[in-house]
């Protein structure tokens, strides 16, 4: 069913892939939680914004797992996303954010290629294996974040993985320079995935339990760090890993609560960033704010 413009051809791509009426085109399954973030004394330093200057601010989270499929079983091996609004007094500042450092492509085309290559074949009803080998020669980019999310199981809970930008942001300080840096979210929980068992025998849907049993004992807690480049990590290229260790300690999210369907009219948007904080050069980045925009206005159709 058709819910894209036309005008956006990765959101049509995306959408062609299965998207649902009045559902993300991306991420279609999650659910909301809220709670707060409480900024580390010193963050202000890296980045001089009142968002991290003031006490702890209202925060509305969704969590969700990749795809276009609302019903997707939760123990796919793919993306999980945590979005955040912090609500600030005067500006929001929204992180998106997927549990895997790096993202499917390098850039929009590649990004492109690699979606139309997946969609069904008209004749056989499965991908052509020979558009997603010439596609793979074309665009090598997107071979990675595959290989990694097949690498290992799926999150044994949302509260137990960490969660990146994949992106670039330039972070302004006290001193007024501009250094660039990506987001991480890093569970308190520990990273934990399924273990073989666990794949066989959850039912596929237990993430939304899990968090409820887990909620009972307290906060979910996760660090936020602003993660810095090593020499040669670029800056405009979500689908290669850094090398860079470094990690300044920005603040806690605190989820304290489960909250139902409250955020699903929501639009997350990756560029929605407080004064002091800017997007990168990062081809993908710029063009995802189109496409959320776009998406979000079909979806309220
Ligand atoms: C150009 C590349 C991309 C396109 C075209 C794209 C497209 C989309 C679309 C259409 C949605 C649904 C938005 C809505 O209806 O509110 C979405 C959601 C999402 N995307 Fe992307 N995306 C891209 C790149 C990325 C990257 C690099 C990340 C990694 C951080 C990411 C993480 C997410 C997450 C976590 C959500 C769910 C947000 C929510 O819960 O509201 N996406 N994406």
């Amino acid at each position: 069913m058709t819910i894209s413009s036309g005008r956006q051809p990765l959101l049509d791509a995306l959408t062609h892939l299965g998207a649902h009426a009045g559902k993300r085109a991306s991420h279609a399954r999650g659910y909301c939680a809220v709670g707060h973030f409480a900024p580390h004394a010193n963050a202000a330093h890296f980045a001089d914004i009142a968002i991290l200057r003031d006490g702890p601010l209202p925060a509305t989270v969704r969590f969700s797992v990749g795809g276009s499929d609302p019903a997707i079983s939760e123990k796919t091996r793919n993306l999980r996303g945590m979005a955040v609004r912090v609500h600030g007094e005067h500006e929001s500042y929204d992180m998106v954010l997927v549990s895997e450092p790096i993202f499917y492509a390098a850039t929009p085309v590649s990004y492109l290629s690699y979606l139309e290559a997946q969609a069904a074949d008209p004749n056989t009803g499965v991908p052509d294996p020979q558009r997603i080998a010439a596609h793979e020669q074309r665009h090598p980019d997107t071979l990675r974040l595959p290989a990694l999310l097949a690498s290992h199981a799926a999150p044994s809970s949302y509260a137990c993985t960490p969660y990146h930008s994949t992106h670039a942001f330039l972070f302004t300080g006290a001193d007024g320079v501009a250094r660039p840096a990506r987001l991480m979210a890093v569970p308190e929980a520990g990273t934990r995935y399924l273990s073989a068992a666990q794949e066989r025998q959850l039912p596929s849907a237990f993430l939304e339990r899990e968090m409820d049993e887990r909620l009972l004992q307290g906060p979910i807690r996760f660090q936020l760090y602003a993660q810095l480049p090593a020499a040669g990590d670029p800056l405009d290229d979500p689908s290669m890993p850094w090398q860079g260790q470094e990690r300044v300690p920005l603040g806690a999210l605190l989820i304290t609560a489960l909250a139902d369907t409250s955020c699903d009219f929501m639009t997350f948007m990756p560029t929605r960033l407080p004064t002091g904080i800017a997007a990168s050069d990062d081809p993908m980045l710029r063009a995802r704010a189109n496409v959320y925009a776009s998406a979000s206005l079909a979806r309220r159709r």
